[in-house]
Formats: structure tokens, sequence, C-alpha cells
């Protein structure tokens, strides 16, 4: 375990100015977000959701962004996922730009995304069946997933008999049979309670483990941020910018009982002390915006 303080381990590698990478780094490098900007006309103005954010997930890295609500997190969800397509700067999967949707990466929403019509196997096999592949290998590698997620045995059930986490274990094995390179996550444990969603933490640790997934997740949730990551990525409130990046220095492989220790809980505290100023900021704006509409 390391014993530096969490401050001292900003690593530059990126920041919110330009990003410069050497070539060796940039062949170990999934995604580079390079001087991504986004804005949206409202009818109250212009909108800066994300303004000149840079910043580079290496291979089997599993990075979180966390910033307060509003600061564009889903924004950037959004453009990296392809969905998006009107936006200044660059984002390469590889070396290379998207334009779309890219095949190499994988995304588990927020949202119920279940079939409901569906049984879980159905469910998980769903994009293999478009793909073409024939039923009884489609279920194989349905299964292995399915067992990945720790839900063996639920092969048959419908969404509506399992619990939300069930659910949501159902739509991470459904985005893992089609072995994405890189897996996007926007907050796909918001709905769940805290027992849960913990337990939840250990079974993606386990799987990016043993897949060495390149994995970005999205989240609100700073011990969720700090279990499951090689480095945290702070934001800004509105625009969104980079704020700081924290390189998380605990020992891998990690277990559930890492949150109970010292270095967990110094992260912890060194991120909410960032993170505070920000959420502040965003409650002051968003108070001060409803006395104006209201006067
Ligand atoms: N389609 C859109 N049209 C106009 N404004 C938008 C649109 N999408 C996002 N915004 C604005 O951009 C800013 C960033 O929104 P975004 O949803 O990316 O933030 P977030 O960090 O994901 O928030 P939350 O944590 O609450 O989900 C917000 O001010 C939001 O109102």
């Amino acid at each position: 375990m390391s014993d530096s303080k969490p401050e001292d381990n900003r690593d530059m590698r990126a920041s919110s100015a330009n990003l410069r990478l050497a070539p060796a780094e940039i062949a170990e490098t999934d995604l580079i977000i390079d001087g991504v900007s986004k804005r949206f006309n409202t009818r109250e103005g212009t909108v800066t959701a994300v303004d000149g954010m840079s910043f580079s997930i290496e291979r089997g890295e599993f990075v979180s962004i966390i910033g307060p609500s509003g600061c564009g997190k889903s924004t950037i969800f959004s453009i990296l996922g392809g969905l998006v397509r009107s936006f200044d700067g660059r984002v390469t999967v590889n070396g290379e730009e998207i334009s779309g949707p890219h095949p190499a990466i994988g995304m588990v929403f927020q949202e119920e995304s279940t079939f409901p019509w569906r049984t879980v196997i159905d469910n998980v096999a769903f994009p293999l069946e478009v793909q073409g592949v024939a039923k009884a290998q489609r279920y194989e590698i349905a299964r292995r997933f399915i067992d990945m997620v720790g839900l063996a045995g639920f092969e048959q059930r419908y969404p509506s008999e399992l619990s939300g986490g069930m659910r949501q274990r159902v739509a991470i094995a459904r985005t893992l049979v089609f072995e994405p390179k890189i897996l996007l996550m926007d907050e796909p444990f918001a709905a769940l309670d805290e027992q849960t969603r913990l337990l939840l933490g250990d079974k993606v640790l386990k799987i990016q483990q043993d897949l060495r997934q390149t994995t970005l997740l999205i989240t609100h949730n700073i011990t969720e941020a700090v279990q499951l990551s090689d480095r945290v990525i702070i934001m800004t409130f509105r625009p969104g910018r980079v704020k700081r990046i924290v390189d998380i220095r605990l020992p891998r492989p990690r277990h559930g009982d890492v949150v109970s220790s010292e270095a967990f809980g110094r992260y912890v505290a060194e991120i909410w002390s960032d993170l505070r100023e920000e959420a502040s900021r965003g409650m002051a704006e968003t108070e001060a915006g409803a006395r104006q509409s209201k006067a």
C-alpha cells in the first residue's frame, strides 16, 4: 500500500489544456479525449456543458469520472459512446477518430435497460442473436457471462422476477457478451441501495480483473470511484473541465474489505474536499437561478 498522501498523486499526464502524448504512450492508450468541448443552445442561451476536456485511458485501466450534478458527465459519456456527433475536439479509440458508435466500445446505462419480455438468458444473448449466432452457441457464451455476474441459476427468470441489482447485472452481462475492448458505464448503480452497490462493486472489480477491460465509469459516488479505480478524474461544475486527476494507489487485486482501510479513507476525504467546492458552487448557482426565475 502506498504511504504517499493522495494529494501527492496528481497525475500530470492529462490536464484540461492540450494533451500531447509520446508515441510509445499512444501505443498503450485505448482512449484519448483531446480538447473536447460541447455547447448546447437553449432558450436561455448557450450552455457550455464540457469545456476543453483532455485525458487518456490506458489499456486495461479503470478510470472514474466524478463531479457534481450538471457538470457534464453524461455529456462526455454520450460523446465517447458516439451518441453525440457534433462537438469540438477529438476522441480516438486505438488511434482511430470516432464519428459515431465504435465497435470496440460497450455501454452500460443508468436507466433500466433489460427487455422485460425476455428471460435472463435471452436478454444476455440478445446482441449475439442480432449478429446471427446460432442458438446453442449464443446460449453457451451467454451462460459464461451470466455466471461471471453471479446470476447462474436465474437464466430462465424474467426481469420482473429479479431485484434492481440483479437486473443491472443482466444489463452488464449483455454488454460484456460482445466482449467490447472498452467498457463505458454511466452511473450503473445509481438506483441501488448502498449495500447492493458495494457488493456489485466487488463483482465489477472481479470482472475487470479477469477480463482486463479498459473501463470508464461515470459516478457521483466517491466510495465507488475509489474502490474500483486506478485513477479518478474530478470535474469542475459548469463548464465541465478536468479539475484534478488522482491516482488511486491501493493494491490490486482489490477485495471488498479495501473500503475499510485507512488509505481508502484518506482518498475519499481528499476527493471530497475537491468535490465539495464544486458541488457547493453548483448548489449556489442553482439556487440563484431559481430565485431569478421567481422574481
Ligand atoms: N440536450 C441538451 N440540451 C441542452 N442542455 C443540455 C443538454 N444536455 C445537457 N445539457 C446541459 O449541459 C449541462 C451538463 O449536463 P450533463 O447531463 O452532462 O451533466 P451531468 O454531470 O451528467 O449531470 P447529472 O449528474 O445530474 O446527471 C447541464 O447544464 C445540462 O442542463
